[in-house]
């Protein structure tokens, strides 16, 4: 794994492998109203950036934008060698995947349905997410609705894997969790980036077990990087981490 820098508040990348999601200085929001300012970041295949910041900080915005859910204001994003557009399935074919914060289940729908659903013409096998999520196996024939919360998120991440992501972008993986739940999840999520040569952009409220699973990570307040650097550095800067969360450090910083 390579090291981050950060630079101007961006996180990048001296290493050769090329980056699989990359922002450069974009500004989005809704209705007009920008909620990201003067972003920028790359990653890399099987690296995970971790996307930290209090309520309203401008995460969810970051997802949406990098799968084109929303138009920027200016700046770029690049996934695998190609400018990301408005065109959001298309964006999801070519790899970009985002695990919603709501999860996007049927809750009707039994375990197998909603992966069948998931299933993209060849594809892999829904049997394959099993061998990464052995109790989902045993859960098969089980409503969605009817699984824990655990148990629905580890459902969610089952079905972004099939769709093969190059880069999966994932909005608090931990939402309504137990906090055992979230130790047992995050280092599978780990696991399969690893595995995979998968790029995870993970948004997420539990910062130590972030920093604990992630590369590098950003803590983003009103809408921009307070704070960046590689998951070492933030964990032996942890005061100026949670300075950063809640927006007492006055600007870009780097850890040190
Ligand atoms: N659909 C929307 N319409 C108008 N403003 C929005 C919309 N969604 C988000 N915002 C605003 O954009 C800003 C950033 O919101 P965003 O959801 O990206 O933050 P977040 O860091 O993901 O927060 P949280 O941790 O609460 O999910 C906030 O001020 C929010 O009120």
């Amino acid at each position: 794994m390579t090291t981050p820098t950060v630079a101007d508040g961006a996180v990048t990348d001296s290493a050769a492998a090329a980056p699989v999601l990359s922002l450069d200085r974009v500004t989005v929001g809704h209705y007009g109203v920008p909620a990201v300012r003067e972003l920028t970041f790359e990653v890399r295949p099987g690296e995970i950036l971790a996307l930290l910041g209090p309520n309203g900080a401008g995460k969810t915005t970051t997802l949406l934008s990098a799968v084109g859910a929303l138009p920027l204001m200016s700046g770029q994003i690049t996934a695998l060698g190609e400018p990301i557009d408005h065109r959001v399935e298309r964006n999801a074919r070519r790899g970009v995947t985002l695990v919603p914060d709501n999860r996007g289940l049927f809750h009707r729908l039994s375990v197998t349905d909603n992966l069948r659903l998931a299933r993209r013409k060849g594809g892999p096998q829904v049997d394959v997410v099993f061998e990464y999520f052995p109790k989902l196996k045993t859960l098969r024939g089980r409503r969605c609705g009817n699984l824990s919360g655990g148990e629905q998120q580890m459902l969610a991440l089952a079905k972004a894997l099939l769709t093969r992501p190059s880069v999966l972008l994932i909005d608090e993986l931990s939402l309504g969790l137990s906090p055992v739940a979230v130790q047992d999840l995050l280092p599978r999520l780990r696991s399969i980036a690893d595995e995979q040569s998968m790029a995870v952009v993970l948004v997420e409220q539990h910062i130590d077990l972030a920093l604990g699973i992630a590369d590098s990570a950003i803590v983003m307040h009103h809408g921009r990087v307070a704070l960046g650097g590689s998951a070492d550095d933030l964990r032996a800067s942890r005061d100026k981490v949670e300075a950063a969360y809640f927006g007492r450090l006055g600007g870009t910083d780097t850890p040190g």
